[in-house]
């Protein structure tokens, strides 16, 4: 049993904030949010103040994955269960969680060394959303959407999830020439909230990829056109995943990691599914080949 409902937030630090404001509301559609740094770019899908937060800095990295628990007797329960476990969990100011629009938030490094957050109580936004090409983000029950984290301690890692935190195996790849299988978790219908990745090193920028889903197959073609036009780098071409279903491209953020944009994603039905391993990622296309070296896997110094 797990008490997280679905990713919440992700929030990262850029040195090209510019260039990102450019990206995420010209290319992927996002509406303009608010947030606390006069200076940082806030993100909104849904109904929140800010599910995307992209902060101005020395660095391009991952700084905080929340994840959404129900309420405050599942935060007390989370965070008895990651001490337990042996990781030291700061519980955030009150001041600290305002800036994080939560009524409560506790924050720990997983085995991999992303740095987590958990909250309950998002605080609203009530006001009218317009997105860049109209589209609805499918968030809701779902989350935001899911992040691929890369791991120098893949089995540490992937147990922390899956019996720590409660995550639900949702199956696996193999990749490497099969020595090692990328695992997919869940934690609602959304087929997999979180994928982990073996990976060289920890650090920067900690993130592999952070998908978000719309509701129409034209709005990402749509958003394909505007990064394309705007020069960024295809990472991968559209194509439709043999696990979730989804039909995505991706695109490479300034920062060495990348966005999947995708539609059509499978709701898991817990009454029959089972985690399968898929042999292909996809059915048709998703060509990586003219994609520049994902930052997470070039080991150090390269
Ligand atoms: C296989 C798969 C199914 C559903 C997804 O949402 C999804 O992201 C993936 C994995 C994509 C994966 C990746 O993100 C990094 C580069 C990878 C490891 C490859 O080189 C092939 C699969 C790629
Ligand atoms: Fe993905």
């Amino acid at each position: 049993m797990t008490h997280i409902r679905g990713l919440g937030y992700l929030k990262v630090q850029t040195r090209h904030i510019e260039r990102w404001r450019e990206f995420a509301l010209g290319g992927l559609g996002f509406a303009e949010g608010s947030g606390p740094d006069p200076d940082g770019l806030y993100l909104r899908m849904d109904e929140r103040r800010a599910r995307l937060a992209v902060l101005p800095g020395d660095g391009d990295r991952v700084l905080a994955v929340g994840w959404e628990v129900r309420d405050q007797y599942a935060l007390a329960a989370v965070r008895e269960a990651v001490e337990k476990a042996g990781t030291a969990v700061t519980a955030l100011t009150p001041e600290e969680a305002a800036e994080r629009d939560a009524e409560e938030v506790i924050a720990f490094t997983d085995p991999g060394g992303t740095p987590v957050e958990v909250f309950f109580g998002p605080v609203l936004d009530h006001s009218p959303l317009r997105t860049g090409f109209a589209q609805k983000f499918v968030t809701g029950a779902m989350g935001m959407g899911h992040v691929v984290l890369p791991t120098p301690n893949f089995a540490a890692t992937v147990a922390f999830y899956n019996e720590v935190l409660g995550f639900l195996p949702r199956g696996a790849m193999k990749v490497g020439g099969g020595k090692v299988r990328i695992r997919f978790m869940g934690v609602n219908q959304r087929h997999h909230s979180l994928a982990i990745c073996p990976a060289p090193h920890d650090g920067d920028p900690g993130l592999v990829h952070l998908m978000v889903e719309v509701d129409t197959l034209d709005a990402v073609g749509t958003a394909l056109d505007a990064v394309t036009a705007q020069g960024f780098s295809i990472s991968s071409t559209l194509g439709r995943h043999t696990n979730d279903r989804m039909v995505s491209f991706y695109v490479r953020a300034p920062g060495g990691w990348d966005i999947e944009y995708g539609c059509e994603g499978l709701l898991v039905d817990e009454t029959s599914y089972t985690a399968e391993e898929i042999t292909k990622d996809s059915y048709w296309g998703h060509d990586w080949s003219g994609s520049e070296p994902l930052a997470a896997f070039v080991p150090r110094g390269k």
